[in-house]
């Protein structure tokens, strides 16, 4: 902490984004209820995982606070299949609902992929319906995954133009790391996609120009795989015990890596709230184009 100048400058703040975003969207709803429309997000969240509940809290407040409805759906642990669709059914023929989330991961007993390809494409909010995957993967107009929605926006304004930089993802999830790299790959990266099987993993981080990391381990990227001047965007969400207290660390240890950055998002505060932000950006265009108007400019990919 010797250069407070350098210290400020390469700092991503996701938290000061995030609240631009909102505000932009919440001026389109303003302009949407003069003309009597409300968009309206519903957030399906199943069983009582505590952290899940915090996120879609918030979600929740979020939404409300930028004007629009929010309709929370808690349904018990032991919910059937039968009845999670049924409530999928029931939001899809709502034209009061125009975005729908169901909350990640489901328990056990329950088919993920048939309850995400049971949602109206135009409401998929999350962009993981299979006509939203084949419709990013062949360059047309979809809806785009929040998470890696939020990092685009946030290293098109750090760096502009992304043509020809390197970019490698940490991580191969069909949440972040995959609908990340056909975002970099639109914007003309070299994407290299890593995971658990990856040669060299230390290596292949150091060539890259743009490092996103999404895996689930605690500060497992130390400084010294970061490239000097490299742009880094740290998805990770790990909870760990530091001294008797639990506390939210990233994928990246986030001292040696800010020290050789170009930039760096930390956690919390980086990635985390630009996703919700996108999430309300997202209920925006489905509405929009719901009522056949114009999508609100700056806020898709
Ligand atoms: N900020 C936000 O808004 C969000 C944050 N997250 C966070 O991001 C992180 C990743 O989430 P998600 O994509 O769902 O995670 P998944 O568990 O679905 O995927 C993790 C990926 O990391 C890879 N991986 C695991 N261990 C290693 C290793 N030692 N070396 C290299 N790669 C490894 C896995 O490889 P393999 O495929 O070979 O097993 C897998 O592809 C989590 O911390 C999660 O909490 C997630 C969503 C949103
Ligand atoms: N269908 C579905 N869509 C998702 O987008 C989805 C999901 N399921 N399941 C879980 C993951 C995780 N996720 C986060 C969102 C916001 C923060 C966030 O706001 N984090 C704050 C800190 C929050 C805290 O203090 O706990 C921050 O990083 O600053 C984190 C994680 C969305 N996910």
């Amino acid at each position: 902490m010797s250069d407070a100048t350098t210290d400020q400058d390469n700092l991503i703040d996701g938290k000061a984004f995030a609240a631009d975003v909102r505000q932009r969207v919440a001026a389109h709803v303003t302009r949407l209820k003069q003309d009597r429309i409300t968009p309206g997000l519903a957030v399906v969240l199943v069983g009582e995982d505590p952290a899940s509940e915090v996120y879609v809290r918030n979600k929740g407040i979020q939404t409300r606070e930028v004007g629009m409805n929010s309709y929370e759906h808690k349904l018990p642990a032991d919910t059937t299949q039968d009845a999670l669709m049924a409530l999928i059914g029931r939001l899809n023929a709502d034209a009061d609902v125009h975005g729908i989330l169901v909350q990640l991961p489901l328990p056990d007993h329950l088919d993920a992929e048939a309850v995400l390809n049971a949602i109206d494409p135009g409401k998929d909010v999350d962009g993981f319906h299979i006509l939203n995957v084949g419709l990013l993967a062949t360059g047309q107009k979809a809806m785009v995954p929040c998470t890696p929605l939020g990092c685009l926006m946030m290293l098109r304004d750090r760096l502009g133009d992304l043509s020809g930089l390197n970019a490698v993802i940490v991580g191969r999830s069909n949440i972040v790391g995959k609908p990340m790299a056909q975002l970099l790959l639109r914007d003309s990266c070299t994407v290299t996609i890593a995971h658990s099987r990856t040669r060299d993993l230390a290596g292949v981080c150091r060539q890259a120009d743009i490092l996103v990391a999404a895996v689930g381990r605690p500060r497992m990227i130390p400084g010294d795989w970061v490239k000097p001047g490299a742009t880094v965007i740290d998805v990770g969400i790990n909870r760990i015990e530091d001294g008797g207290r639990t506390r939210l660390v990233g994928d990246v240890d986030f001292a040696s890596a800010r020290a050789v950055a170009g930039a760096i998002t930390p956690v919390p505060g980086g990635v985390g709230p630009m996703t919700i932000a996108c999430l309300l950006a997202n209920t925006l265009t489905a509405c929009c184009r719901a009522a056949g108007l114009p999508e609100p400019e700056g806020l898709t990919a």
